[in-house]
């Protein structure tokens, strides 16, 4: 039996670019980018006005002038207006582009408008003030957004500002998630005493949706010969196939060797871990990636966030991120087995992040994941592990 370690370095040298596609802004959310995003023109684009309120030439003010004539009125979008004596000012608003003949803006706060001029009550004035200075934030060919970035709100909003209309994103693997078992039936039914509902394909294809994979499901029984036809099929056909249940020591597991029927070579069956024992990963020699996970959904669930989101993440292009967390409780966990602890995190007065260990039924208990945002990762190499000590910490929620 492999440590969660080797199993987790089998699984990332198999992580794979699937290629580059072009998809439009509006559906981008989520994706990765897949190229530097350039600014087409300056940002800001023009000497911005940051102010509602007058344009004036520095100069008149310091020679002494207070009082302007108004010579005109500029909206943001408007054309700018020069003005061409000392004496004038342009009335303009928050947005427009400073004429070249003006320098400082002067909001109304500070002013007197009446009769056609505007008459400022402060002598606070600084020469460029309240300008957004044209290439300021970033000049035209600069980088505005780096190649394997997440695609999230703010980045559409910079895509926007410079003009893409569409997006070259990494591709996303073809995955099929697949159920594993004659006591489950599809969710609508009505189960009988000793059936269950599935539930652990539902899980898993939501997960995806992070990445906005859009997983397929299939179920197939405990039937040998279904099951290498079914997975015969799947292997022309994907790029993943995540499978759950059917892989342990009981009578009618199929999985693994049906698996090595089809060639898939297996690269590790079971870790030393506790939940999710029974993992069993393996690859096609045409490619095709098989995580088949243990049953028990809690073990699903872990599997698939310890080593298939770290795996797509990296498929994809997105640094690894380490996030580690300090123990609220003194813990034990006795059996030589790298512990995957059900935790809600939060972060104390001193900006620390602490893992209180959630009650529940142990590492199996499913519908504690509700309450649970995250896993602690305690080490095998111990047993008792005290307050303050300090985990790595994989969550599956936002903490906000
Ligand atoms: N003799 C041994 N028995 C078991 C061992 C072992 O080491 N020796 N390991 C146990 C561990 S740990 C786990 S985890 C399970 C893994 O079992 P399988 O991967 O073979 O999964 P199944 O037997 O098909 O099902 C296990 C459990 O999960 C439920 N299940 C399965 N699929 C779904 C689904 N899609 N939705 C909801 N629930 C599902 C299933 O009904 C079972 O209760 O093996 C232990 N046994
Ligand atoms: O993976 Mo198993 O029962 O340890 O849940
Ligand atoms: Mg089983």
């Amino acid at each position: 039996m492999i440590k969660v370690e080797e199993a987790e370095a089998i699984i990332q040298a198999q992580a794979r670019n699937y290629g580059v596609e072009v998809v439009p802004l509006e559906q981008a959310l989520g994706r990765v980018l897949a190229i530097d995003l350039k600014a087409d023109r300056d940002l800001p684009p023009f000497n911005r006005v940051a102010m509602d309120g007058i344009a004036i030439k520095y100069e008149a003010f310091k020679q002494g002038t207070r009082t302007f004539h108004i010579n005109a009125t500029q909206a943001a979008g408007d054309k700018p207006v020069e003005i061409y004596t000392l004496d004038a000012c342009n009335e303009i608003m928050t947005g427009a582009a400073l004429p070249t003949t003006v320098d400082t803006v002067i909001r109304y706060e500070d002013l007197e408008i009446k009769n056609g001029t505007a008459t400022i009550l402060t002598d606070e004035i600084k020469r460029g003030q309240n300008i957004h200075q044209q290439g300021k934030d970033k000049q035209a060919g600069d980088v505005v957004a780096p190649a394997n970035k997440l695609i999230d709100a703010a980045l559409i909003g910079v895509a926007a500002s410079v003009g893409a209309t569409e997006l070259r994103v990494k591709t996303l693997p073809k995955v099929v998630v697949i159920s594993t078992g004659d006591e489950l039936v599809a969710i609508q039914d009505s189960p009988l005493p000793y059936q269950i509902r599935k539930s652990n394909t539902y899980t898993i294809q939501a997960a995806l949706q992070k990445y906005k994979i859009e997983a397929e499901l299939l179920h197939i029984p405990d039937d040998r010969q279904s099951i290498k036809q079914q997975l015969q099929k799947c292997l022309q056909k994907y790029d993943v196939i995540i499978l759950s249940g059917g892989i342990s020591m009981g009578k009618f597991d199929y999985v693994p060797e049906v698996l090595e029927d089809l060639e898939v070579k297996k690269l590790f069956h079971k870790v030393q871990q506790r939940p999710g024992k029974p993992f069993w990963f393996g690859k096609h020699a045409n490619g095709v990636l098989v995580f088949a996970l243990p049953g028990n959904p809690a073990s699903t669930f872990m599997c698939l966030h310890r080593y298939f989101m770290p795996w797509l993440q990296k498929s994809i292009g997105l640094p690894e991120a380490k996030v580690y967390a300090a123990l609220s409780i003194d813990f034990v966990f006795e059996a030589p087995l790298q512990y995957f602890l059900q935790v809600s995190l939060s972060i104390n007065p001193k900006g620390q992040l602490i893992a209180t260990p959630l009650a529940g039924n142990g590492s199996g208990d499913f519908a504690n994941l509700v309450e649970a945002n995250a896993f602690l990762e305690l080490p095998a190499e111990k047993s008792n592990f005290k307050q303050g000590e300090v985990y790595r910490v994989w969550p599956f929620k936002p903490l906000v």
